[in-house]
């Protein structure tokens, strides 16, 4: 039995202690084909080189029609030079046209209005225009077809963009459907005709335009996370710096977004863009820690001294769109173009990403090249340095205040971790526990998904960030999001599919920390570091509510007896747990091994609880 004993003294605890980090990582994809809701895949076929099968990836010929990917003789924008060679020989009467089957499938629901738009050209028009209509439809592989639309076309040697909905009346459990545009062949025979930027979105979150997919974002807003870091992580720094997440290069018309190979072996089409980021953010009820690439890239390089200033001035306008005055700064200006006239909120910046990789750089000059310039131009803003998993920073100058630490290992290391931040000096410093997770059994064996034993480890340490919160200021699980047909970093939090979303047992450790931070953390006596037990008390005191978070990390039960510094009013009390057998996993086969479940307790000036093994357990009392 653990006797705990808490006082109503303490100390506040910040509302951005639990959110999001997000970068587009695991192929296909945690941006496109994940939280970005655009279905087409290789929509505008960026970055492939035309002539190869590879630049058709996705995309299949319907009937004779022969299709390639080329390289346009009149594109329809610098940033899309390739276009969709759609070739219909001469004589052909039968159905032609071409399908594309999404990021591993495409969701077929009942009710949904989908949006669709294409540009299409005829480079060598025939002497009497031709007019038709294509018919856009979602099929299955099968060919059956659920919906449809029919859009009509003129021969032109100009880019037209097209636009159709339609909407689904059934829901499809398969998800192996396709997008398909097709016409009557002796409409279209002896023509060649070009498309690009060929796209096709569901219903998205808040009814957003270019938006995020409804149903990962409705899984993390259950969360109620506070900020969203990105957009990286790797994903931020380029394999060089040429290849670098440019923010300049993912806001404005989609058809002036070039796309770039991101840092996980695949093209990220910028579709889901700074602006789209900020505005889902704002939607989300998030704010931002928005990372400014720092002159490191993943090839190991650094940007020469001399060569900062490009980095600096970029870093500088992508801030100003964020929260430039749209009247009087050209960057804010475009935001207001897109529709954001006022400034979105911003208070934190994380300059570069992991840049342990190259301290010399980063500490020479990186850093304060930066740091310098950004705190001259933007006092207000908090800025935050990139460093190793532990809390013994390295020395920089300007000294920051802001570090972001990240850690990825077994559950001993969080068990046994779990007052790493107890022992750090109050010098100042606030430390963002940016990135963590188990990644591996004790065994060393490797996770394809999260488990129970690495989950509730994950939940003592965090009963750390609690307890420490005065100097911990945020922290966030990663990576996020992969999607269960192509993955490069297992485990993550949130497994999906086009039409399925997998909630791990760390997902729902997470939410719990998050839905139960409260305002104020409550000092009582401490357990030991690797104590199979630890806990946490918080309270939200607008709502006069006290959550007892108790953490065990043994197999077997343990019991916690607490003594309140008072007499709650409400004598029963509503508990929530997640705990199962050792081993335990959410995954696409058993997505609800391990789901919370809520319990009554008697509330008293003593509560004892029997915490089970494996369990986080939040108890709710109201005084
Ligand atoms: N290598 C990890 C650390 C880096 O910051 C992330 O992009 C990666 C996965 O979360």
């Amino acid at each position: 039995t653990f006797d705990v004993t808490f006082s109503t003294a303490g100390h506040d605890v910040p509302p951005t202690l639990y959110g999001l980090m997000f970068e587009d990582i695991n192929h296909v994809r945690s941006g496109d084909g994940g939280l970005y809701a655009e279905l087409i895949q290789n929509r505008a076929f960026q970055t492939v080189t035309p002539g190869t099968s590879a630049a058709l990836t996705a995309w299949a010929a319907l009937g004779s029609a022969k299709i390639s990917v080329v390289k346009s003789s009149s594109p329809v924008s610098s940033a899309l030079p390739n276009a969709l060679s759609f070739a219909v020989a001469s004589g052909t009467t039968s159905t032609v046209g071409f399908t594309n089957s999404g990021y591993f499938g495409i969701p077929v629901t009942a009710g949904w209005t989908y949006t669709g738009s294409f540009y299409y050209r005829t480079p060598s028009p025939p002497a009497t225009k031709v007019s038709g209509s294509f018919t856009a439809d979602l099929r299955s592989t099968g060919g059956t077809v659920f919906t449809s639309a029919t859009v009509p076309f003129t021969t032109s040697s100009t880019w037209q963009q097209a636009t159709f909905t339609f909407t689904a009346s059934s829901t499809q459990t398969s998800v192996e459907n396709l997008f398909a545009l097709s016409v009557g062949g002796s409409t279209v025979a002896g023509l060649t005709m070009e498309f690009t930027l060929i796209s096709l979105f569901p219903p998205t979150f808040n009814g957003r335009e270019n938006g995020f997919r409804m149903d990962l974002s409705e899984t993390l807003l259950d969360m109620k996370p506070a900020f969203f870091r990105f957009p990286g992580g790797n994903n931020l720094e380029g394999e060089t710096a040429a290849d670098r997440w440019a923010w300049e290069n993912t806001v404005g018309d989609l058809v002036d977004r070039p796309g770039r190979v991101g840092d996980w072996g695949y093209i990220n089409t910028d579709g889901l863009g700074l602006y789209e980021y900020l505005q889902w953010i704002e939607d989300m009820g998030m704010e931002p820690i928005m990372a400014v690439y720092a002159g490191y890239s993943l090839n190991g390089a650094s940007v020469a001294s001399s060569g900062m200033q490009t980095y600096i001035t970029e870093a500088i306008n992508q801030i100003n769109f964020v929260i430039g005055d749209a009247s009087t700064n050209a960057q804010a200006a475009i935001r207001a173009s897109m529709g954001h006239a006022d400034p979105f909120t911003l208070n934190y910046i994380e300059i570069g990403n992991e840049d342990f990789f190259s301290p010399t750089t980063y500490a020479d000059y990186r850093w304060a090249d930066l740091y310098n310039a950004l705190h001259a131009e933007f006092p207000q803003l908090h800025y935050i340095a990139t460093s190793a998993t532990s809390g013994n920073v390295p020395t920089l100058s300007p000294t920051p205040t802001y570090w972001d630490l990240h850690i990825y290992s077994n559950p001993n290391f969080f068990i046994n971790g779990a007052f790493n931040f107890d022992i750090l000096s109050r010098n100042g410093l606030q430390f963002f526990q940016g990135e963590y997770a188990t990644t591996t059994e004790n065994s060393g064996a490797a996770l394809t998904y999260p488990f129970i034993d690495g989950s509730i480890a994950e939940a003592a340490y965090m009963a750390g960030f609690d307890r420490n919160s005065d100097i911990v200021f945020a922290a966030s699980y990663a990576p996020l999001l992969n999607h269960v047909s192509s993955t490069q970093w297992t485990p993550d939090l949130i497994t999906f599919s086009p039409n399925t979303v997998i909630r791990s047992t760390s997902y729902y450790v997470q939410q719990l920390y998050s839905l139960y931070k409260g305002d104020f953390y409550l000092q009582s006596t401490t357990n030991t570091a690797s104590s199979p037990v630890q806990w946490s008390i918080t309270r939200d005191t607008s709502a006069g509510q006290y959550f007892l978070k108790v953490i065990n990390t043994a197999t077997s039960a343990n019991t916690v007896v607490f003594t309140l510094p008072f007499t709650p009013s409400h004598t029963t009390g509503t508990g929530t747990i997640l705990t199962a057998p050792s081993g335990t996993q959410n995954t696409p086969t058993s997505p609800n091994a391990a789901v919370p479940s809520t319990f009554s307790f008697t509330a008293g000036k003593t509560i004892t609880y029997n915490a089970p093994g494996l369990s986080l357990s939040v108890l709710v009392v109201t005084e």
